[in-house]
């Protein structure tokens, strides 16, 4: 799988994906990361990618010709590629977004935002809009990073053989049952003793209780109606 960034900070995005496990599935071949920076099609002695908006205001608006040279380059290099512009206005991502890009078999041309926006004719060349969340960043670089990572989790190969994305203990939607490695005794505090009497059953429902009561806790959100009534015996509505 091929991702592509449009972003006036190649560096940054080089940086991200030269560790752990972005780096292996690099050099495994599983993924291809590289950036085209629109400031290498401005023409000016200052190779200029932003100005003034219109209509006055603070700060810079990127400009669109540069920007939209570097898009047309991007889709000559992948001309299958799905064009993404990571922005505050666009879906928010979730898990099921991550999914369906994952099974898209398509490549990815992510363009990142920086100083006050885009040149609103930018996304003329652009297939969708997308945001990782509701808080105000400096660029859209690192969104571009962590879609980037979330889709690589479901590339064969590109996590250990001991778990796939698919199987992922977080698929069950739920917040993770508490973590434990040894020692048994760290500083006056044990690890449960269940985890460590090898009945794999009782293991198994203790860490879905776990799970169900933080979810329920610090994300009832992400608990259906009838897990919740579960948990409670309250429906969040009244039954008629
Ligand atoms: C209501 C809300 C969301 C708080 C908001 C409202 C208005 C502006 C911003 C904001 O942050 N403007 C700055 C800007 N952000 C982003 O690119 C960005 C932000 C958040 C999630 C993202 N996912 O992808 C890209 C994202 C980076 C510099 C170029 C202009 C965009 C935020």
């Amino acid at each position: 799988m091929k991702f592509l960034f449009v972003t006036l900070f190649p560096e940054q995005i080089e940086q991200a994906a030269s560790h752990s496990i972005l780096q292996r599935a690099a050099s495994k071949g599983l993924i291809k990361v590289s950036c085209i920076n629109p400031r290498d099609f401005t023409h000016d002695v200052h190779r200029t990618v932003d100005d003034s908006p219109f209509g006055g205001g603070a700060g810079m608006v990127l400009k669109p010709e540069p920007m939209v040279a570097a898009i047309r380059k991007a889709k000559e290099q992948l001309p299958n590629a799905r064009v993404i512009a990571m922005c505050p206005g666009g879906r928010t991502l979730k898990q099921s977004i991550v999914e369906e890009y994952a099974h898209s078999g398509q490549d990815f041309i992510f363009v990142c935002g920086h100083y006050e926006g885009f040149d609103e004719r930018i996304f003329y060349w652009v297939d969708e809009k997308l945001s990782i969340g509701d808080y105000v960043l400096t660029g859209g670089e690192m969104p571009a990073i962590i879609v980037m990572d979330a889709i690589s989790r479901f590339i064969p190969g590109v996590l250990g053989k001991i778990e796939s994305a698919e199987e992922d203990s977080f698929r069950t939607g739920l917040l993770e049952y508490p973590q434990y490695t040894r020692p048994v005794n760290f500083e006056g505090m044990e690890v449960p003793e269940v985890l460590r009497s090898g009945n794999h059953a009782l293991i198994n429902s203790w860490r879905l209780k776990q799970s169900l009561k933080a979810t329920l806790a610090l994300r009832p959100d992400l608990l259906s109606a009838e897990q919740k009534e579960l948990l409670t015996g309250r429906l969040p509505y009244k039954m008629k």
